[in-house]
């Protein structure tokens, strides 16, 4: 596997808790354009890859390369560096409004509302009072108008209507073709994989397969079967 242009290159990595690996030897890409999105059924050790990824799961081996460059930073200092972590947890103040979100997090309102358009109108509402899926989109639009060169997003849309998904799903498929390299954790695998480029398959804490995601549409029963029969294909 090349790692020449790679946002963020995994080379080898194993991390876990407690001494335990959970995840081993992984070896992958992820470059500038694409959206990869990472499936594998409850526990297989997604979660635990975006950590590692994003300096928060310390690795027992391997290394983390941004731009090339090995790093052993936490997520803040990559977070300088241009790694954006979103989670389903809908990070926002919700003391503050929506303006105030963008503001203390140093985005101006300008370039989130072109990504998210309907958020204009609730601007001045306290974040806490908006939907799940508006508070979603504040945490997307703070991450990506950030100009993230790297988007690491665990299931983003998890418990969300189904139209706010492929919306949540559009936006990180927009900021890819805008130049980010984006990582994508989602239950929804038939929704994400139409988003996606590139699709890695994971079990129990090993990479077991890595095809196209137009492949990945067309094997997706047996892919489901093999690995994924505990998530849901929706
Ligand atoms: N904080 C933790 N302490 C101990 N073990 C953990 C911790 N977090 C996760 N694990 C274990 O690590 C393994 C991988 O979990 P991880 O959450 O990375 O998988 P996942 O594929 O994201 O699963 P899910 O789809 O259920 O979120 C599981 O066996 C899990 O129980």
């Amino acid at each position: 596997m090349k790692s020449d242009g790679a946002a963020l290159s995994a080379r080898g990595i194993s991390a876990g808790y407690f001494g335990q690996p959970v995840i081993r030897d992984l070896t992958f890409d992820v470059t500038p354009g694409e959206v990869i999105c990472l499936l594998g059924p409850n526990g297989a050790g997604k979660t635990s890859t975006l950590l590692a990824l994003a300096g928060e799961l310390p690795l027992m081996s391997g290394e983390v390369l941004m731009h090339g460059e090995p790093t052993t930073a936490k997520l803040h200092q990559r977070a300088r560096q241009g790694l954006s972590y979103v989670t389903e947890e809908r990070s926002v103040f919700k003391a503050l409004t929506t303006r105030e979100n963008f503001r203390v997090a140093g985005v101006g309102p300008e370039r989130a509302l072109q990504l998210f358009p309907e958020l204009e109108s609730r601007m001045d509402v306290k974040a806490g009072l908006l939907s799940g899926g508006e508070q979603q989109m504040l945490t997307l639009a703070r991450a990506l108008s950030r100009g993230a060169s790297v988007l690491l997003a665990d299931e983003l849309s998890l418990g969300l209507a189904p139209l706010i998904v492929e919306r949540l799903l559009q936006a990180v498929r927009d900021a890819a073709d805008g130049g980010t390299a984006v990582l994508i954790v989602e239950q929804h695998a038939r929704k994400a994989l139409r988003y996606a480029d590139r699709v890695l398959v994971m079990k129990r804490g090993d990479l077991e397969m890595e095809l196209s995601a137009e492949e990945a549409l067309r094997r997706l029963p047996e892919i489901e079967d093999a690995y994924l029969s505990q998530t849901s294909s929706e």
